[in-house]
């Protein structure tokens, strides 16, 4: 895509730490109101390409834009369009959940309502309750809160709902959706696949530094990858067919077995399957080409 309106455009970028390359030329874009999930292993390059697009890390080489502004030379103005939810957290304060939010709020020329964020991330019953006293999935949710105060027009989430019990991920991808029907445009790392998939219009896979596979969240991988699986059982133990066409398996084994074959289950294959199965071939191609040089 190379939508000059994007909200975010990033070409070649380049990141070392001294001799170590963590970025190796890296280029996408993000367009207005999409969610564009980040994802890759531990040690990939993420946290840092996210970094460098909040202004927090200065790149070794390659062009950025966020916003249409450069993030090594945004200033405030630019700062109060974003909103950013780190990976790890500071947030153990003496004051309550409600005073820093009313705090930060003060910050930002066009804030959401203080009472209807905290309701949006399930803190309503801690609101009065001092940030130091939450449990560690309560204070990502201050995070996240914090996050969105601002109403950004793009939100950065790095590994948002870690640490959160699975009825608040739900809650939360549901603030996020509610994000996104606004019109927020979202940046999301996240090392829960199902939930780049929900979230997700695009993802990019980055594997050492380097965007290994982009697309659309269910197109990814291309169709190859996507090939659904029967699986049955009879006397002679678990079948499974990879298939285009399960329909038409199912049907001809409806008809050979006069009933519906036991455990009959149409499987398609998840992001997380089709994910695994770029990182461990860019992995393997990695080391050939190690040893090709060695
Ligand atoms: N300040 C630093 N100095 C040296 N190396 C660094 C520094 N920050 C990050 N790195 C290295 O750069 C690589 C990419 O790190 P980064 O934190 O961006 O990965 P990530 O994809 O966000 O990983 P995770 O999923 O574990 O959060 C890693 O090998 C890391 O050790």
């Amino acid at each position: 895509m190379t939508d000059s309106s994007a909200h975010v455009r990033v070409r070649d970028i380049r990141k070392t730490y001294g001799k170590f390359t963590a970025l190796d030329g890296v280029s996408f874009d993000v367009a207005r109101g999409e969610t564009f999930a980040l994802l890759g292993p531990n040690g990939a390059g993420k946290s840092t390409l996210i970094e460098i697009l909040e202004g927090y890390r200065d790149r070794t080489g390659g062009d950025v834009s966020v916003l249409g502004v450069d993030p090594q030379h945004g200033g405030l103005e630019w700062k109060a369009k974003l909103g950013i939810v780190l990976q790890s957290t500071g947030e153990s304060g003496n004051v309550t959940v409600h005073e820093q939010l009313t705090h930060f709020a003060r910050f930002y020329p066009n804030p959401r309502d203080v009472d209807e964020t905290i309701a949006a991330v399930g803190l309503t019953s801690k609101a009065k309750t001092r940030i130091k006293a939450l449990s560690g999935g309560q204070r990502r949710r201050v995070d996240v809160a914090l996050g969105v105060i601002g109403r950004p027009e793009l939100l950065f989430l790095d590994e948002p709902t870690t640490g959160f019990d699975p009825e608040a991920r739900h809650e939360f991808w549901e603030l996020i959706r509610e994000l996104k029907r606004e019109g927020t445009t979202i940046l999301l790392t996240t090392h829960y696949l199902d939930e780049a998939a929900q979230l997700g219009d695009r993802a990019g896979i980055i594997s050492a530094g380097r965007l290994i596979e982009i697309g659309e969240i269910n197109e990814i991988g291309g169709p190859a990858a996507r090939v659904p699986i029967v699986r049955w059982r009879d006397s002679g133990g678990l079948h499974e067919e990879r298939t285009s066409e399960p329909a038409h398996t199912v049907a001809a084994l409806f008809a050979r077995l006069g009933k519906e074959p036991d455990g009959l289950e149409v499987i398609r294959p998840s992001l997380e399957s089709v994910y695994l199965g770029l990182v461990s071939a860019a992995a393997a191609s990695a080391t050939d080409l190690a040893k090709e040089l060695a």
